[in-house]
């Protein structure tokens, strides 16, 4: 617990900077001063064996920085030493929901509110705060500029506007809140490596080694090369939203490949051109980036210089010269490293740490037990990753034009009328909510309001998902579907400002969550047969959205899916996953819900004339079109034709 005392001290920077950020601020300011001081580069002059003048350096380094940061603090040396659990308790901004309960019975409520904005910004699925400030806004004296975040950063501020600009064709806009963002995300980088260099403190993760370390072993392995792992990490730091728990994947490729797009819309190829140069660093063969380089040429002539951003090459090769030197640490000394990036060109990894570093390798490599069933597709976080069991996802179940003719098939059921109508979201007054079984989509074909094909792609593609998780989870033990269908969830225009629900509450899929006692009650009217979940996600052009895992307490965040399309999420049902999304707040989101059982009893079935079947042993292929509207559509020459035509009847079932 915290001590109430030291919290209710007012920060001691004038606003914004929070308490936390006062600590930071100092340590960066002693890096820099201690750099000036003692700085290595002892140049010709430099007397005495090398060892020597690089050790004084050091020393006199630990020196400056430590009474550096006692006079910046007003402390002793030691006292700037947060232990994890406080760093920690900042980090997760902590202190704020005390200082909320104190400025309140202090009746200062414009600094009650900003402090619980602020932490309710970092912890969207606190839903006791969640409730404050409800009230709060509904109080007379509270304006809504109290509504700040005291420990904002900037670079996501700017970066959610930027994205937004982009997606509204607000190029110019799109640019200048981009560029803000890349310029104070790499500045956030610079904090967050510098404090690196602070003492370290029961870092939990690392093991112990039990040997003692000889000097330079230990000067390397034990501390230098952690402060390189530290630097690494940093731009997780950076690419993780206050408030969520996983960062953006390329985070800073992204910007450039964004801002790259909007440059050329807005008629600046030199930009565009030197975006794409930028990008190119991080991925060299990434085909579009270099067929726009090809464009840029002829349209700028071959002799303009196509070079990147000074300060993103900087980036890149200090990154590489990094993790170079952790590679070699990790191969000859021990340890382990989790490579932050997508990027890491693959001749850096050592060969025997490849499978390690990468959790992107084919599926086959995963499974000693169960046949492989499809090519190509990655796994991509599993249940380590995702701090918890049983959960896992996957990457490429869907090609790019299988969810576009899936997208196209929630539309068209939508146009068909006929009962399937967007109506009001169960969970939320700001969302509609189309829900399309496998079954209705069958129908809907056979009555030629749904292109056929569509509708035979949604049962391959619940079928494949089905034999993945299957493979993946209970290899040998047959799974059923008990329920699929095809879910969008889409923001109600105008009613987004000043939203705090979730799309969906968090809950457990096979079991009624008591939060409170801890305990989930498998009874009715939870679907207590079903065993395994999961969501195929078909796209990603929406705000919000995210598929978020917690605690049995609900409200402890532990793993994050942000959906895009062909990206798989399958779980066990009970317990042990409880999981909500977070609120739509823009565009449409689509998925494939997929719930699966071990008992044949609870199968979801097609019943046709010949009697009824399992749809995971349905034969897709053989089920035909009914009338020949279905196809008629659009219908392509020599495409083939089923000659079955059999009654079919289906039933959909809860
Ligand atoms: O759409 C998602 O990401 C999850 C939905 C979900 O949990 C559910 O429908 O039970
Ligand atoms: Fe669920």
């Amino acid at each position: 617990a915290i001590s109430p005392l030291s919290l209710a001290r007012p920060p001691p920077a004038a606003p914004p900077a929070g308490p936390y950020a006062g600590l930071r601020a100092a340590r960066r300011a002693c890096r820099a001063a201690c750099r000036r001081e003692a700085a290595f580069l002892g140049g010709p002059g430099a007397a005495g064996p090398w060892e020597a003048a690089l050790f004084g350096r050091v020393l006199q380094r630990a020196d400056c920085l430590q009474h550096c940061l006692g006079l910046r603090l007003g402390v002793a040396p030691s006292a700037h030493r947060a232990s994890h659990a406080v760093r920690r308790d900042f980090e997760q901004r902590e202190p704020y929901n005390y200082l909320q309960v104190a400025f309140f019975q202090l009746k200062k409520l414009d600094r009650a509110v900003s402090a619980a904005h602020t932490f309710f910004v970092a912890n969207p699925q606190h839903l006791q705060m969640r409730e404050d400030i409800e009230k709060y806004r509904r109080m007379s004296g509270v304006k809504s500029d109290n509504f700040r975040d005291l420990e904002a950063t900037p670079h996501w501020e700017a970066y959610e506007a930027g994205v937004q600009h982009y997606h509204a064709d607000e190029y110019l806009r799109a640019v200048a809140r981009l560029e803000e963002s890349l310029t104070e995300a790499l500045a956030a980088l610079e904090e967050c490596r510098a404090l690196c260099e602070g003492p370290w403190e029961d870092e939990e993760e690392e093991e112990e080694e039990e040997m003692q370390p000889g000097l330079y072993e230990a000067i390397a392995g034990t501390h230098y090369i952690q402060v390189l792992k530290c630097r690494q990490q940093c731009v997780l730091e950076i690419a993780t939203k206050p408030g969520r728990v996983s960062a953006t994947e390329d985070f800073i490729p992204s910007h450039l490949d964004l801002l790259q797009f909007a440059y050329d819309q807005v008629g600046n190829q030199a930009l565009a051109a030197e975006c794409a140069a930028s990008y190119l660093l991080f991925y060299p063969t990434d085909e579009p980036m270099l067929e726009k380089m090809k464009e840029y040429r002829t349209e700028l002539g071959e002799d303009t210089a196509f070079t990147a951003r000074e300060s993103i090459q900087h980036y890149v090769q200090r990154s590489l010269m990094e993790k170079k030197l952790i590679y070699y640490a990790v191969e000859h000394l021990g340890g382990t490293f989790n490579d932050p990036d997508l990027w890491t060109p693959d001749e850096l990894i050592p060969e025997n740490l490849k499978e390690k570093h990468s959790l992107l390798m084919p599926i086959r490599a995963c499974f000693s037990t169960g046949p492989l069933p499809f090519e190509g597709i990655a796994v991509t976080m599993d249940s380590r990753r995702m701090n918890g069991t049983q959960r896992v996802v996957f990457d490429r179940v869907l090609t790019e034009s299988e969810c576009k003719d899936l997208l196209r098939l929630t539309k068209a059921a939508g146009e068909a009328g006929d009962g399937y109508r967007a109506r009001r979201s169960p969970h939320t007054p700001h969302e509609r909510f189309e829900g399309l079984t496998v079954l209705r989509a069958v129908q809907l074909a056979q009555n030629g309001d749904v292109d056929w094909r569509d509708a035979k792609l949604l049962l391959q593609a619940s079928e494949k998902s089905r034999k993945i998780i299957e493979s993946y989870f209970t290899p040998g033990k047959k799974l059923h579907f008990s329920f699929t269908h095809l879910v969008c969830r889409t923001a109600v225009d105008e009613e987004q400002e000043g939203r705090m629900d979730l799309s969906h509450p968090v809950h457990a899929d096979n079991c009624l969550l008591d939060p409170e006692g801890q305990e989930c009650w498998r009874e009715p009217p939870a679907y207590v047969y079903r065993d395994y979940s999961g969501i195929l996600y078909l796209n990603d052009d929406f705000q919000g959205g995210g598929l978020f895992f917690t605690e049995m307490d609900t409200v402890t965040v532990t793993a994050e899916v942000h959906p895009k399309c062909g990206r798989l999420v399958a779980f066990s049902s009970g317990k042990e996953n409880p999981h909500g999304v977070w609120a739509v707040s823009r565009g449409r989101r689509c998925a494939i819900a997929l719930w699966y059982t071990h008992s044949q009893e609870h199968a979801e079935q097609v019943k046709d004339d010949a009697g009824e079947m399992d749809i995971s042993t349905s034969e897709v292929d053989q089920i035909p079109p009914r009338n020949a509207r279905a196809t008629s559509r659009r219908q392509k020459p020599g495409s083939d034709r089923t000659q079955h035509p059999k009654e079919l009847r289906v039933r959909d079932e809860f």
